[in-house]
Order: C-alpha cells, then sequence, then structure tokens
C-alpha cells in the first residue's frame, strides 16, 4: 500500500478554562476588561461573556450560511482538545457569530459563492480569549490555534514530534497567565467618538412614511397581514468608533437587554431569538411598542400628561396585540418540529425599557431528540451540510429555522419579504438577523440584532444606525416614525449623537 502523500489538515484548537475567582461584578464589568477595538461581546445583567484576538474566523456565504457555519464549527471542534474545569454554558470552546439579513443583499444577484467583494454573509468568531460570568460563576478561557502536524512528517510539527501518531499527540500549550491577560496595563484606552453628524440613511423619513402607507395600502388590499419595515440613519463621527465606547454605556443603560458586539456590529437587543441549554429553549418575542414619555425616566410604570398609564395603553391595544400575536404565532410554529411540548403564553406581558414599552412573550419548548424534518423553505443547502450534532439541533440550527420570524419580517413570511424588497429601499445587512454565540455541544444564544449600528469595515468613522417597525392594517406612518426613532434612540445615546 502506498502512503498518501501527506496532506495540511485543519489546524487544532487547544481549549483551557480554568476558574477566576476575584472578577469585578455589576452590568459594565465584563465590557471594561476588553483590551481593544474588536470586541466580541454577549453580556445581560452582568452575566455573559466577552472575547477578544481572533484565533478563527469562519465565513460564510447565501441561503446556506447558517448551515455552512455550523459545519466548519463543527469540524474545529472535531479536532479540538478542550479542558473545561467550570462546564456551565459559555465556558469551553465557544465562537461568536453574526448573520446577514437576507440571502442576498439588495442588489447583488446571488450570494451562493464566495466572490472577490462580497461581504460574507455569516461570521463566526472564534476568540483568543474569553472571559465569562454566570451568577457566582466566573471563568477565563484561551483559545489557542496550534499549527497541526502532518501525519508521518515534522515539518509542520513541534520541533521533537517523534510520535507515531503526531495527530493524536496532546498538544503543549503553555498554562494561560490570568493576571497577565487581564492585567489593565494592556488595555488600550477607550476612546469616545468626538463630535458626531447624522443624516437620512437610504430613505428620508418623507420616503420612509409613503413606504409605510404603500405596505399598510397593501395589507388593507388582503396581500398580507403584517410587514416590518426597517430605516437607518448614518452617522459620521470626528475619531474611530471604539465600539468599548458604545459597549460601556448599553450594558450599563440597557441591562434588561443583550448588549452585543460581533465583528463591526454593536448593539443591546431586547429581543432572543433563540436559547438552546440542556434541551431547553426559550425564545423572547417582542412586537407591540410604545414610546415613554420621557426617555430619561427610569424604567418601571410610567404616566404621560394625561394620567394614563401606558403600559395599561399598549397591554389593551388591539393593533399592537394583532402585532404581537403574529410574532408569537412565527416562532411558536417555527419551533413546534423540533420540541416535544411548548409553553407558549396567552397573552403577551410588558417589558420597560429606558426608551420603549414592548408586548413580550416568552415562549419555552422542550427539544425532541429526534426532531421532525424542518419545514423551513429558505434552507436551500443539502440536507447533509445541516450537522446537528446527534439528535437534536443546535442553537444555530433553531436560530436558522426561526430566522426571520414575524418581528422583524412580517406575517406571511414570502409576502412580508416581497413587500420589505418592494419598498423598503435599505440593504439590512446584518440588522435584524442572528448574532450571538454557541459552544462545543451546540447550545447558544443567539439574540435578533436590534437596537444596533454597524460600523464600517473600512471606514470606522462612518456608522449606520437601525430600526423597523411592525406594519399592520392600522398602522399610521407619523406614529411609525416617532416608534422608529424611539427604537434608534439606545444607538444615539452610546454614540453621543
Ligand atoms: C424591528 C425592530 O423591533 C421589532 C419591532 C417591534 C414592533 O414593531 O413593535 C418591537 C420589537 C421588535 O420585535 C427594531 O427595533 O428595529
Amino acid at each position: 500500500m502506498n502512503a498518501a502523500p501527506a496532506e495540511p489538515v485543519a489546524p487544532r484548537l487547544v481549549v483551557t478554562t480554568t476558574r477566576i475567582p476575584d472578577l469585578p461584578d455589576g452590568p459594565g464589568a465584563l465590557v471594561d476588561l476588553l483590551p481593544d477595538t474588536a470586541p466580541l461581546v454577549w453580556v445581560r445583567r452582568g452575566d455573559g461573556i466577552v472575547g477578544w484576538g481572533e484565533a478563527l474566523r469562519l465565513e460564510t456565504w447565501g441561503p446556506g450560511r447558517f448551515a455552512d457555519a455550523e459545519a466548519a464549527w463543527q469540524e474545529v471542534l472535531g479536532r479540538a482538545q478542550v479542558q473545561d474545569d467550570v462546564r456551565v454554558p459559555g465556558s469551553g470552546a465557544v465562537a461568536f457569530g453574526s448573520f446577514a439579513f437576507e440571502d442576498s443583499p439588495l442588489g447583488s444577484a446571488s450570494l451562493d459563492e464566495p466572490g472577490d467583494d462580497l461581504p460574507a454573509a455569516g461570521v463566526v468568531i472564534v476568540p483568543r480569549v474569553v472571559v465569562g460570568r454566570r451568577g457566582p460563576d466566573t471563568w477565563l478561557t484561551t483559545l489557542d490555534l496550534l499549527p497541526d502536524l502532518v501525519p508521518g512528517g515534522s515539518e509542520n510539527g513541534p520541533e521533537d514530534s517523534t510520535e507515531e501518531s503526531p495527530r493524536d499527540a496532546p498538544a503543549a500549550v503553555p498554562p494561560a497567565d490570568p493576571a497577565r491577560l487581564l492585567d489593565p496595563a494592556r488595555r488600550l484606552p477607550v476612546t469616545a467618538p468626538g463630535a458626531v453628524h447624522t443624516r437620512e440613511g437610504s430613505l428620508s423619513t418623507e420616503d420612509w412614511k409613503t413606504a409605510v402607507e404603500t405596505a399598510t395600502a397593501r395589507i388593507r388590499a388582503g396581500e398580507l397581514d403584517k410587514v416590518v419595515l426597517a430605516r437607518d440613519v448614518v452617522a459620521t463621527t470626528e475619531h474611530p468608533v471604539d465600539p468599548r465606547h458604545l459597549l460601556g454605556r448599553l450594558a450599563r443603560s440597557y441591562d434588561a437587554c443583550w448588549t452585543f458586539s460581533v465583528d463591526g456590529l454593536v448593539g443591546a437587543t431586547p429581543e432572543l431569538l433563540v436559547r438552546s441549554e440542556k434541551g431547553l429553549v426559550t425564545s423572547r418575542v417582542l412586537a407591540g411598542t410604545i414610546r415613554r414619555s420621557g426617555s430619561s425616566e427610569p424604567a418601571g410604570p410610567a404616566a404621560d400628561d394625561d394620567g394614563h398609564d401606558p403600559a395599561l395603553f399598549l397591554a389593551r391595544s388591539s393593533k399592537d396585540l394583532e402585532e404581537h400575536e403574529y410574532a408569537v404565532r412565527s416562532v411558536a410554529d417555527a419551533l413546534a418540529p423540533f420540541c416535544s411540548s411548548m409553553n407558549v403564553p396567552e397573552a403577551p406581558f410588558v417589558l420597560h425599557l429606558p426608551n420603549v414599552l414592548h408586548l413580550a412573550s416568552d415562549v419555552t419548548g422542550v427539544l425532541r431528540s429526534d426532531p421532525a424534518p424542518p419545514v423551513d423553505t429558505h434552507q436551500h443547502a443539502p440536507a447533509e451540510r445541516r450537522t446537528p450534532a446527534a439528535g437534536a439541533p443546535s442553537s444555530l440550527a433553531l436560530a436558522a429555522a426561526l430566522h426571520p420570524s414575524a418581528a422583524v419580517c412580517g406575517t406571511p413570511t414570502r409576502a412580508a419579504r416581497a413587500v420589505i424588497h418592494d419598498v423598503e429601499g435599505l440593504d439590512r445587512g446584518r440588522y435584524a438577523a442572528p448574532v450571538g454565540w454557541f459552544g462545543a455541544d451546540g447550545d447558544g444564544e443567539w439574540g435578533i440584532a436590534l437596537r444596533s449600528c454597524e460600523i464600517s469595515a473600512t471606514d470606522a468613522r462612518t456608522v449606520r444606525l437601525f430600526a423597523g417597525c411592525g406594519i399592520v392594517a392600522a398602522s399610521d406612518p407619523s406614529a411609525e416614525l416617532a416608534e422608529s426613532e424611539a427604537k434608534l434612540e439606545p444607538m444615539r445615546g452610546a454614540l453621543g449623537a
């Protein structure tokens, strides 16, 4: 038998999680540890994970962006060597990810294949260092990439590679030194963006109101029930935007939201597309919004000038309840094939944020280990490219099945997509799409990238802010514009715009 020629193989990831006892606490504490301007963040109320450095970047394109990202991550994990002394969600091997809303952004015919100048539609980043907190547990993970050994050769391996089966040899990585990695002296100072100038984005506010009017006309004509229309605002800053400046402010002011940062996409979303943890799935569905009277007041029941309680108004608003029902249905229907049992609340609660109140429902379910094939019309990838680990689907596969929910697209999905395409005039990029993290077992959390901005990859002085609104038959364009302004407030406030 001829020996096969030595083929270079994928590098091996060596992951080590150790407990670190004296991590500072508080909503912004994890974010304050970030040393540079490419932070990876998923935090809420002081819990979560932050990461930095880039051990690996996996990019995907087109309709298969979720499945391909999952497959690439599985391949890395298949060769990873993991030592995890903490064993909670977020410890051990983790990767952060962010995906485009559309299979093909506006104006590009197809993004199925990577091209020279096509931006990736999915990115998964494996950081070099992760720091995490979950209640009393605090930890540090290092993720080191070793150039792997070529079977039968020593060229690419450690100097002393004389083993017969070098691929199985334990990798030698020096133990991490938390004191050195977390040393404040290693942190680049956080810089403020300076003066900020904002201008209208893809559509002027007048044109956007016209788009809302067109959408309501199409809804009243019976073409669809609900559509979510978004708009963008472009901010130009005096100094390059340091995401940490935004993240610290967001994490502290919007601590009920999930503050995130992945590859220039930064925000604090109140909407959790899916969390999957040990067989239990949760989705926080939002739809139906009222602006708070005076955004600087603390969260809690607020009364407007007439003495009305806006929370009560929202909870009884038939227009908002209708919007909400569509969103809950879409999530419940998308999760059902994966669950053996589900809890779908009959009535929403009111979520109080500093800028707005939302109707909210927490949908939960128990994952089946042998899910029925998902009825997922936008997954064009061959079945074998969907790679849920044995049995239950991963959190990312669930996010892919749920995206886009009626909270950010509409009902029915196809008709709503068509209206968005016809009238919105916006390339959503990664806004309103899944952003989050997953671990080695596929568990993880994926939010919907709302209340967010995208820092330009080519010029960090240019930032696009996004906000959208659910439109139903009873929607009024001016009221929707005011609602979108309220939804822009978190990012405007963080930027100082
Ligand atoms: C689309 C956004 O928000 C979504 C739309 C909502 C609504 O129309 O009431 C509420 C929450 C989100 O599901 C956004 O913030 O950009």
